[in-house]
């Protein structure tokens, strides 16, 4: 079986300059790959060359045996991979549900219905502006796009940031449910209780480099924690 997503020796940054050097992992459907390191390491730059919005200078990035090295951002939904990025996540111009409907062919909403139920607030915010939104609301409505859009791989940036703890419990639960359902996630997140709920695998980067990685279980709370402090 084809990995939902390879990456291979990725090499990438910012014109002339390197930021990853040389990173890989690889993820089953299913599974989580929780990123984590401290501020400025590259976890965004990670998210940024693994969805295409920034070249790959150097290496490889599969998903589900499809090479992306010559798929574009903007089809690469198409071709499986949704991505959540950690700012400008929603459409502050559009209404909740327009940004909910957005990539969807039909104007049934029951698939949100799970979220709905979790965070009622977006439900009773359906007609008003996402740019109304607090922060933490704009990020569970990114999150509920991203899990809505059903694709086989995504990823999220941060998804957790400004979010208030009891609706981030809320977050795992329904995460898991979607691997449960043979989705692949590449979460970087801060917050590490968070990432341990989810995560299957863990790689660690700092300063672009990929400085631990493996199954969640091989790894302790405060391991996990000593590669975040400063
Ligand atoms: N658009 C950009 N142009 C040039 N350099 C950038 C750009 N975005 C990020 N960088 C640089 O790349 C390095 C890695 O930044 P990146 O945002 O990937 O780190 P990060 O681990 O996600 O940090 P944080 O946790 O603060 O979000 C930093 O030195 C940053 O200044």
């Amino acid at each position: 079986m084809s990995a939902a997503l390879e990456f291979r020796d990725v090499v990438a940054g910012y014109g002339d300059t390197q930021v990853l050097r040389g990173i890989s992992g690889s993820l089953q459907s299913g599974q989580v790959l929780g990123v984590l390191g401290r501020n400025g390491v590259g976890k965004t730059t990670l998210m940024r060359a693994l969805s295409g919005f920034i070249p790959l200078m150097e290496g490889e990035v599969g998903a589900a045996g499809l090479d992306l090295a010559d798929v574009p951002p903007q089809h690469r939904l198409a071709a499986g991979m949704a991505y959540a990025p950690q700012e400008d996540t929603v459409f502050g111009d559009l209404s909740v549900s327009e940004n909910l409907r957005l990539h969807l062919r039909t104007r049934d909403m029951s698939r949100y219905q799970p979220y709905f139920q979790a965070f009622p607030r977006l439900e009773e915010r359906a007609a008003q502006r996402a740019g109304s939104l607090s922060g933490g609301e704009r990020k569970l409505l990114s999150f509920t796009r991203t899990l809505g859009l059903l694709a086989p791989l995504s990823l999220m940036d941060e998804p957790t940031e400004g979010v208030q703890p009891e609706n981030i419990t809320k977050m795992a639960v329904l995460l898991r449910a979607r691997c449960e359902a043979g989705a692949a996630f590449v979460v970087v997140e801060q917050n590490l209780s968070f990432l341990m709920q989810i995560s299957d695998h863990v790689l660690v980067l700092d300063h672009g480099e990929c400085v631990a990685g493996g199954p969640l279980a091989l790894f302790t709370r405060e391991k996990l924690e000593s590669y975040l402090v400063v």
